[in-house]
């Protein structure tokens, strides 16, 4: 029981101490005040009044930056809130002590009044960005919740007793009414109805479930009332092991730092340098005693050496090499996972949907001994005519084709990874995997074991009828992107529910050596955490249901992805494409994504400290402020320009 809470509960309210509501008002706010500034100065406003609108600018809107800041300095981070803090503070003060002195402090009688709430108003809205993708992780996560039945109806004798989803127990006897989801995985006892079970499956068709059928937890019931036997608790449902993934998943996102935090710790230290090397400069010419007057200088240095751009530097990258790789059709949901793909040392591949187009063709027809084709066919179709994805389809189509009699399904299962049950008039047919049918008694044919293409094989009433195997065609660059993983260092893996005949096709025609055939969703998904366990960065590409749980579990996921996936919002990377050759390109941009936030923090840094130089080199200069504020604002345009080149995918 209480293991089952534990899994349940809300994840930990992460440090997101600050909404991002509070930033966006306080942005509002201090552009309102830098207006105001900018039109004081140029109509020659007191001072005074300047004053104030510069005060309350940092009463009103810089205080949540000053307070993040003060935080991260506690735990030892200089963060960019430590860094804009500091600088827009000692702009703040510089320009404050010049207003009120009757002897001007030490370095360029320039106001540094709207400079400092240019960096506040910019700092404000680089925060508000960072905590709303935050923040949007989190709606996520509520989002899921919603899937997550809250209450069962229980029966106890003739009488119904609602009770919590995670109350339930096995073998207890669950009542469910049209429009209900279900509470626990189960077998349904009593009743006939239809149930959309494309959060577990993926089938978008209702699937018809009558007693006998396996439900479960978080689907939909769509007809009428059925009763249910509970055979697994919530929390060890299909339900419970997607959602578990998907927090965990956004735990270890929520803890990667912004390239501007990482940064901003290098600038400080340099402005803190050139402010400091200065002071010391003046206080050994000028003499100790002129410490206060030479002050000026240090605050000066600091705050008008604060680039601006810096705010941009890594926005302006990374929202291009996203615009890009949409225009690829490329949809990069987390840019820092691009980190996780540089750094991969484990590639896994999935065969069906993903090197290969998943669209099946049905390529041969194998009826077992004394079976007619049409037998086969019939049995086949009839099973999956209410199925779909890449199996169901072909089959259905080839039926379609040959105008093969489909008998009334009365009602199936789809199992992810293992096939198709169905019961038509009175009798049950398994129409799956080889091994599963093998579990359950039915002897196949030896021949299957060297077919070389995705095998299914069919029995009725525990007879085995044969089997059909289908063909897939790899996808363009699928060869091409092996090879450069390779010469990456990259270990590539091709993993798949098929036989070893027609992975080990696949794999020769991709270009693998590795690969691990014959397995189940769920064993993907433990496959890739036990290599993650041996401290290995692991990346599954994938597609579609059977690999959800493995691509949320790994470091970085990619899927392949005709978008009516409904766990679409929670992987790194979809694409959109018939070709493979892009992913190279995801796994290699990282290099130049960095590359150009450098570049644009070194440009950003230097520049601005040229002009604040400059303006050093000048004293006195009483009306310098459109020069740093312009200066400021041109350097900005340098570092979208220097962005844009990550438009390009090469
Ligand atoms: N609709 C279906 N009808 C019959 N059999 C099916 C169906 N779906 C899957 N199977 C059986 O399950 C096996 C594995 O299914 P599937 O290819 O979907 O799994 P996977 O783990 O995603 O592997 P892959 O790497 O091939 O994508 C298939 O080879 C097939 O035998
Ligand atoms: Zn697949």
């Amino acid at each position: 029981m209480s293991e089952q809470s534990t899994v349940i509960s809300r994840p930990e309210p992460a440090a997101l101490s600050v909404p991002s509501r509070a930033f966006t008002y306080r942005f509002f706010l201090s552009s309102c005040f830098l207006v105001l500034v900018l039109f004081s100065l140029t109509f020659h406003h007191s001072g005074v009044g300047i004053f104030i609108l510069g005060l309350m600018n940092f009463l009103f809107c810089a205080d949540v930056l000053v307070r993040s800041a003060a935080k991260d300095i506690w735990a030892g981070r200089f963060s960019f809130a430590v860094l804009i803090s500091l600088c827009a503070g000692a702009g703040f003060v510089y320009a404050s002590l010049n207003t009120f002195l009757t002897v001007k402090l030490f370095g360029p009688s320039v106001d540094l009044f709207l400079y400092s709430g240019l960096l506040v108003t910019l700092g404000l809205w680089a925060e508000r960005r960072l905590t709303r993708e935050k923040e949007r992780a989190r709606v996520f996560i509520k989002k899921i919740d919603d899937f997550l039945p809250k209450s069962g109806r229980l029966c106890v004798g003739r009488q119904f007793r609602k009770v919590f989803a995670n109350e339930l127990k096995k073998g207890d006897l669950i009542f469910v009414k049209p429009g209900e989801r279900l509470a626990a995985d189960g077998i349904v006892r009593q009743g006939k109805t239809s149930i959309d079970e494309q959060l577990i499956t993926g089938n978008m068709l209702p699937t018809s479930k009558t007693e006998g059928s396996r439900v479960y937890a978080g689907t939909l019931n769509k007809s009428a009332e059925i009763y249910v036997e509970v055979t697994e608790v919530l929390a060890a449902s299909a339900l419970m092991s997607v959602i578990d993934a998907i927090k965990k998943g956004e735990l270890l996102r929520s803890k990667f730092k912004s390239a501007l935090d990482a940064f901003s710790g290098w600038v400080l230290l340099l402005l803190l340098l050139a402010a400091g090397g200065v002071y010391g400069f003046l206080l050994y010419t000028h003499g100790a005693g002129q410490w206060f007057h030479c002050l000026g200088i240090f605050l000066f240095i600091l705050a008008a050496g604060c680039p601006a751009a810096l705010v941009f530097a890594a926005v302006f990258p990374s929202f291009f090499t996203r615009s890009g790789a949409r225009a690829s059709k490329i949809k990069i949901q987390n840019v820092y996972a691009l980190e996780e793909l540089a750094q991969a040392d484990t590639v896994f591949f999935d065969k069906t949907g993903t090197l290969t187009y998943g669209e099946l063709r049905v390529s041969g027809v194998y009826p077992a001994k004394k079976i007619s084709e049409r037998q086969l066919l019939e049995t086949i179709a009839s099973a999956e005519q209410l199925v779909d994805g890449p199996f169901a389809d072909a089959i259905n189509l080839y039926a379609k084709k040959h105008k093969v009699k489909i008998q009334r399904v009365l009602c199936f299962d789809v199992l992810p990874g293992l096939g198709v049950q169905a019961t038509c008039g009175e009798d049950k047919i398994l129409a799956g995997r080889t091994q599963w049918l093998e579990e359950q008694g039915i002897k196949t044919s030896a021949k299957i074991a060297t077919a070389a293409e995705a095998v299914v094989c069919v029995a009725r009433n525990g007879k085995f009828l044969g089997f059909l195997t289908l063909s897939d065609e790899l996808r363009p660059g699928a060869k091409e992107t092996v090879a450069l993983l390779k010469s990456l260092g990259k270990d590539v893996i091709l993993i798949s529910g098929d036989n070893e005949v027609s992975v080990g096709v696949i794999a020769q025609e991709a270009g693998i050596e590795k690969m691990n055939f014959n397995v189940l969703p769920k064993t993907k998904a433990e496959i890739v955490s036990n290599l993650r366990a041996l401290g290995k960065k692991v990346v599954m590409v994938g597609d579609g249901f059977n690999d959800i749980i493995a691509l949320l579990k790994a470091d970085a996921g990619i899927v392949f992805s005709s978008g009516r996936n409904v766990y679409n919002n929670w992987v790194d990377v979809i694409v959109k494409r018939r070709d493979l050759f892009p992913i190279s390109y995801l796994f290699t941009i990282n290099k130049k994504l960095r590359r150009v936030v450098a570049m644009n923090v070194l440009l950003a840094v230097l520049l601005n400290g040229l002009v604040a130089a400059w303006l050093v080199g000048r004293m006195p200069q009483p009306s310098g402020w459109p020069l740093l504020v312009g200066g400021s604002l041109a350097v900005v345009l340098i570092v979208l320009l220097n962005s844009v080149r990550m438009l390009k995918i090469k």
